[in-house]
């Protein structure tokens, strides 16, 4: 009798859920939940208004995702609860919420409900730049050795700087709260009713280290010191590598999933790096985008090494025996988002749907239509700021070269391409810092749904690129290691590396560089590395200008 394991993703609108059939990875059916408040950018649902740079969400969404999606998929698939004998999750990240010490968020309190820093700050709250700015200058001025593991520099996104923004702006809240917690950790602790932290989120977002453990007291002090004992207060809690099993699902979890109590349940992981192992990735030299609204890359390494700019290498962080490294972009389909929903004329909508095609697809037909640099535009992928390698979320978007003549889709192409030499720039850096890559993998929306935008990728980056074989890489990767979770003795397996070869999935179709287009592509490339230094390490720093201005104009308005 085959026996399954199930994975969840969590994303930054919905979270899905996939039944895997363990040791062939055979997914059975998915099913997909949108979380009902979304992001809350603008106000709180009681009207409560949010600064500019906020990103909240509601924690009750997590657990309707869990409540509505895996009695579906049991339902659907007909497959017995007996047979489902593992569950893993994955999150975005940093995605982190104040909660009380049985892991109530601040947020479900009465009292609370109108208090937008009891809620959970989603990856892209990038309201804490100011916090980053500061603890990287300390840091730097303290010669942290942990430092050159991030690149030279901490990101807003991250654990410190948010909590750091609670702290200054609603100490009551930063005191009510007993502990500051991944939601990729919360959820584990719903289903088994266990605190516990992962080595990934911990390493690659909360600065901890397998063997120097957190930054130390005096730094935290130096920062603040009512953060003098944040690691052994508000973070505490044992740090538990990949790859092990978390808990078990409660009798209470088991009455709104329908899974039976005792139903093993993988540690908490991140969305992009629990996609390796459903790529089949196992060794170095492979490049994994995960490309949906944003990318993050993931790569392995036999090595530490210091990569500017790059998010982060940690231990273990990945797969276990070697360093795993995390570089990123902010907004990557977010551009072609916003770009669809602020600057297609209903002319072209209309078209759109005379050709029964959603407009990504109209916009991409027409796109593929032009050669490499025919719309002599370049444009920076800054759209909500830059990630890697210069670590800056006041970076903001540009497109250079229009004329009378540009059209919707050279501008739509121009973005794609953005992305891709934003990719390339990623890619470069690691090179040059002696991390070898020889080959790109997508997976993510994007790799599934846009062939013209990875044969761009493929020529800008001048690598071959292989592609997911799942459409839920993320919720695949969760699921192989909820079978690992379970153990080869209840019919999973006890080694991440012989679940990766049996259900890990590629397509046997791969993008090749096409010389002609990578020819043009240096030239472009050249273009855009010319403004990204230009506009990006200070020569002109006109786009923070107009932020401040901005900020200033609104703050004012408000008050
Ligand atoms: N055909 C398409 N081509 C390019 N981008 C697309 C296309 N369809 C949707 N997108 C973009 O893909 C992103 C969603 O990616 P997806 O991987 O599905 O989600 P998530 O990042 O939330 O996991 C959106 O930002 C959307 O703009
Ligand atoms: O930053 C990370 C992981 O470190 C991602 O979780 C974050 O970019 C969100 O990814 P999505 O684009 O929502 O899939």
């Amino acid at each position: 009798m085959p026996k399954y394991s199930i994975g969840v993703d969590f994303g930054s609108l919905s979270g899905r859920s996939v039944l895997v059939e363990i040791g062939t990875g055979k997914e059975l059916d998915s099913c997909i939940f949108d979380y009902p408040h979304a992001v809350m950018d603008k106000q709180l649902p009681d009207g409560t208004k949010l600064g500019v740079d906020w990103a909240l969400q509601d924690p009750q969404d997590y657990i309707d995702v869990l409540s509505h999606t895996i009695p579906e998929l049991i339902k659907k698939t007909g497959v017995s609860p007996d047979d489902i004998i593992g569950i893993g999750t994955d999150f975005t990240a940093c995605t982190v919420l104040p909660v009380k010490a049985d892991g109530t968020p601040l947020c479900f309190l009465a009292e609370y409900r109108s208090q937008p820093h009891a809620y959970v700050k989603l990856w892209k709250h990038h309201a804490a730049q100011d916090k980053a700015n500061q603890l990287n200058e300390i840091a730097a001025k303290m010669g942290q050795s942990w430092l050159h593991r991030y690149g030279g520099k901490i990101s807003s996104e991250w654990a410190i700087p948010k909590i750091w923004q609670i702290l200054d702006e609603a100490p009551e809240i930063y005191a009510a709260m007993d502990y500051f917690v991944e939601a990729a950790d919360w959820i584990i602790w719903q289903m088994t009713g266990v605190q516990s932290r992962n080595s990934c989120t911990a390493g690659y977002k909360a600065m901890w280290n397998k063997k120097d453990g957190y930054p130390s007291s005096a730094f935290f002090k130096a920062l603040d010191p009512r953060l003098e004992d944040i690691t052994t207060t508000k973070l505490s809690c044992p740090v538990t590598a990949l790859g092990e099993k978390a808990g078990e699902i409660t009798a209470e979890m088991a009455k709104l999933t329908g899974l039976n109590p005792g139903t093993a349940v993988a540690i908490g992981n991140v969305d992009a790096h629990v996609t390796i192992p459903a790529v089949k990735i196992e060794g170095t030299g492979k490049i994994l985008g995960i490309m949906g609204t944003s990318t993050c890359h993931v790569l392995l390494g036999d090595e530490e090494k210091i990569v500017p700019g790059m998010c982060g290498v940690v231990e273990d962080g990945i797969l276990p025996g070697f360093f795993g490294y995390e570089a990123g972009q902010s907004c990557v389909g977010d551009h072609f988002d916003w770009f669809v929903k602020n600057c297609v004329s209903s002319e072209y909508e209309a078209a759109a749907k005379k050709e029964h095609k959603n407009i990504h697809e109209y916009l991409t037909d027409k796109a593929a239509m032009l050669d490499a640099g025919e719309s002599g535009l370049v444009a920076l992928d800054w759209w909500n700021g830059n990630r890697s390698v210069l670590v800056d979320v006041d970076l903001t978007g540009l497109m250079l070269g229009m004329t009378l003549q540009t059209k919707p889709e050279e501008m739509y192409r121009a973005l794609i391409e953005a992305t891709a030499y934003g990719t390339r720039k990623i890619i470069e850096t690691f090179i040059k810092s002696g991390v070898p890559i020889q080959e790109f993998y997508a997976s993510g929306g994007i790799s599934q749904k846009n062939a013209m935008a990875m044969q761009i990728y493929a020529d800008v980056i001048n690598l071959p690129v292989r592609i997911a074989g799942s459409k839920q890489g993320p919720a695949l990767g969760s699921a192989i290691f909820g079978a690992v979770a379970a153990g080869k003795t209840r019919g999973g397996y006890d080694d991440i590396f012989q679940a990766t070869r049996d259900m890990g999935k590629l397509r046997d179709d791969v993008y090749i560089p096409n010389p002609v287009n990578v020819a043009v592509y240096d030239k472009l490339y050249a273009e855009y590395d010319i403004l990204h230094d230009y506009f990006g390490r200070g020569d002109n720093n006109a786009m923070k200008r107009l932020k401040k201005i901005k900020k200033d104009v609104i703050k004012a308005k408000n008050n």
